[in-house]
């Protein structure tokens, strides 16, 4: 089982080396661990985000592991040097279409949450986001309009094929929940949204048993806030996705707890490829502090174990492990308290 580690820039090293330690700590038979460069600090020794060496690591794995990149003083380089090239870069390369996003309750933490404690002790939805289309990866550029004003445009396309795929993917998700998906668009103003929500009709007809409701993304961004606990599986494009799992997070409690999956099609000996990060990113205002919470990485390696090593009993024992610290009182800074990011990997391994 060989396992790309791509740590990144800011915190991703550091919740990174807690996701490690706690993978050590199950001690799993045959893990080989690979390390790379990426992000600002790939560019910096290699003069790109994604360096061939790298691309290449990731695509002999089995899985890869990926802190975060983004970096302030890599802010004004051209777009395709820029530090997030690097995991759009990995995401499309890889076709890793299907991001995983599941933000679930933890036991003691509902006051924590931005929510009322019972509002937010419902949660547990999984956002299915599309990965490697949207508007992150249609044609851009700079220009001048006719009377001489800058502007700046990003085309926003879907092509059915690639709704299909990511609808199915939701679906199929939700026959192993509470058969529920929840398609989340702008059909009212974007011809983009009218094809997803055509074609995600067409898939659910596949299946019977599943029922699906349409919501615009802006009712959806204050339902999640309002009832949480409603929604099953969230079907949505890349940047819905990436907005509204920012907010489910502190609907749970913190940017720091929520994990993800980035799958595709191709599988291994040992289980679907993908690649496995938090939800956050390098966090440039704490980085180098060692106060970040590592939960969410540790919980990215969980999903990895599941969904990439079919090892489901591991991932279940570093899920209830997080709880358990969790429910013992353990709070990185950003839940209100002072246990530090080295502190919560040790307390996850001993609870392993
Ligand atoms: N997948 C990736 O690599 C991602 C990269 N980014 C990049 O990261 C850089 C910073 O972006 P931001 O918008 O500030 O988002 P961010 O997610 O890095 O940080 C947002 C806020 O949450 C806090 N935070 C995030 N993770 C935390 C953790 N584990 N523990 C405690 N606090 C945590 C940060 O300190 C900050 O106040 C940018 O360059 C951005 O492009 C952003 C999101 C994802
Ligand atoms: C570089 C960004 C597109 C990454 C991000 O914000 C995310 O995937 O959540
Ligand atoms: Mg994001």
């Amino acid at each position: 089982m060989k396992i790309a580690v791509l740590p990144g820039d800011g915190i991703g090293p550091e919740v990174t080396r807690e996701a490690l330690r706690v993978l050590d700590a199950l001690s799993l038979p045959g893990l080989t661990l690979f390390e790379g460069d990426v992000g600002g600090v790939a560019y910096r020794r290699h003069g790109h985000p994604l360096p061939d060496e790298t691309l290449a690591m990731a695509r002999q794995a089995d899985a890869v592991l990926f802190g975060a990149v983004g970096d302030p003083s890599c802010d004004t380089l051209e777009a395709h040097l820029r530090p997030e090239q690097a995991v759009l870069g990995l995401r499309k390369d890889l076709d890793l279409f299907a991001n995983l996003r599941p933000a679930k309750a933890f036991e003691g933490l509902e006051d924590l949450s931005a929510l009322r404690p019972e509002i937010a002790g419902a949660i547990d939805l999984v956002i299915v986001r599309e990965l490697t289309g949207d508007v992150y990866f249609g044609e851009k550029a700079r220009g001048q309009t006719e009377d001489g004003r800058r502007e700046g445009w990003d085309r926003m396309a879907y092509a059915e094929d690639e709704v299909r795929r990511i609808a199915h993917t939701a679906f199929r998700a939700a026959g192993t929940r509470r058969g529920k998906v929840t398609s989340v668009d702008k059909a009212n103003v974007l011809e983009t949204s009218r094809l997803w929500r055509e074609v995600v009709e067409e898939v659910a007809a596949e299946y019977p048993d599943i029922s699906l409701e349409h919501m615009y993304v802006d009712n959806a961004a204050m339902q999640l806030v309002r009832d949480p606990g409603a929604f099953d599986v969230v079907l949505t494009g890349n940047l819905f996705g990436d907005i509204l799992s920012d907010q489910a997070s502190m609907c749970v409690g913190s940017i720091g707890l929520l994990a993800s999956a980035s799958l595709g099609e191709r599988q291994t000996e040992y289980g679907t490829f993908g690649l496995y990060e938090p939800i956050h990113g390098s966090a440039p205002d704490i980085a180098g502090k060692g106060i970040a919470n590592p939960m969410a990485t540790i919980l990215s390696a969980a999903m990895m174990l599941r969904h990439s090593f079919g090892r489901e009993d591991d991932a279940a024992r570093i899920e209830r492990a997080v709880a358990a610290a969790l429910a013992d009182g353990l709070r990185g800074g950003d839940l209100g308290g002072s246990d530090n990011c080295e502190a919560i990997g040790t307390a996850v391994c001993q609870r392993l």
